[in-house]
């Protein structure tokens, strides 16, 4: 089954009325490949998330960062799945790794979190990745596998769900996996889930890679047979993001 390129833009806890607005309008005035080349999603700070899909043109879909992991309610300063769907929002990024290391979100609460935000009807970006001394001690994949078990303990349907990697090394870093590094891992988690799910799951579910990616380095990415997009975080804050949606054109030509 063909996996239609994916570019998420995570603009994190960045922005201000205004640079949002400068965003949506290079967005807005890019040209970029038609829908069946790529799928493109950005994640604004939930504040401006009216703001953005009320201006952005609909080649593009919003995602929010984060939700409340069950029916909203007494939970002060949380944002419900059920208020995602009402304002329109398709798509919502899960299990970041700033959440996981910052604020304490365990494997567990992410999966229970993706569960629930499926079952109220939105898509789910859900990110694992392992940190640098994971790496350095042989247990990329252990971690990995470890953080997808506990979201497919808890989904069955997994039509609506792309899976991030992200090494939390290269976040933020400038230090980005190389294209042999991101491929290695994408294929063992595409093999984890034909083993652990189904092979029509491992066949159709896109596996995004994250962390320093930019218009310098996203064709040789993109051009790994597993790597299906990518989740961009502070290239995605500037009109480079256009060239990395333009990378889907490499899988295109593959
Ligand atoms: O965390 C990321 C996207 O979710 C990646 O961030 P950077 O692209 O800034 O490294």
């Amino acid at each position: 089954m063909g996996r239609t390129f994916f570019v998420g833009g995570n603009w994190k806890c960045n922005g201000t009325i205004d640079e949002v607005k400068k965003i949506v309008s290079t967005l807005n005035s890019a040209e970029i490949p038609s829908k069946d080349v790529v799928e493109v999603v950005v994640s604004p700070p939930f504040v401006f998330l009216p703001l953005v899909k009320n201006e952005l043109k609909p080649d593009y879909h919003v995602a929010a960062q984060n939700c409340w992991v069950k029916k909203g309610g007494a939970f002060t300063g949380e944002v419900s799945a059920e208020m995602l769907v009402n304002l329109g929002i398709p798509w919502v990024i899960i299990g970041h790794s700033e959440r996981r290391l910052i604020l304490g979100e365990t494997n567990e609460f992410v999966g229970d979190k993706v569960a629930y935000a499926l079952s109220q009807g939105l898509k789910v970006i859900a990110c694992v990745g392992e940190t640098l001394e994971q790496r350095e001690s042989g247990s990329t994949m252990a971690v990995v596998a470890a953080q997808t078990k506990a979201i497919a303990d808890k989904v069955s349907d997994w039509k609506n769900v792309v899976i991030a990697y992200e090494p939390v090394w290269a976040i933020g870093t400038g230090k980005v996996a190389t294209p042999d590094q991101a491929q290695e891992v994408h294929f063992e988690l595409r093999k984890w889930l034909q083993s652990n799910v189904s092979a029509d799951v491992a066949a159709s579910t896109r596996i995004i890679y994250g962390g320093s990616v930019n218009g310098g380095n996203c064709k040789e990415l993109a051009a790994k047979p597993d790597v299906d997009g990518f989740l961009v975080g502070g290239a995605s804050l500037k009109p480079e993001f256009i060239d990395i949606i333009k990378s889907a054109e490499v899988k295109k030509s593959a």
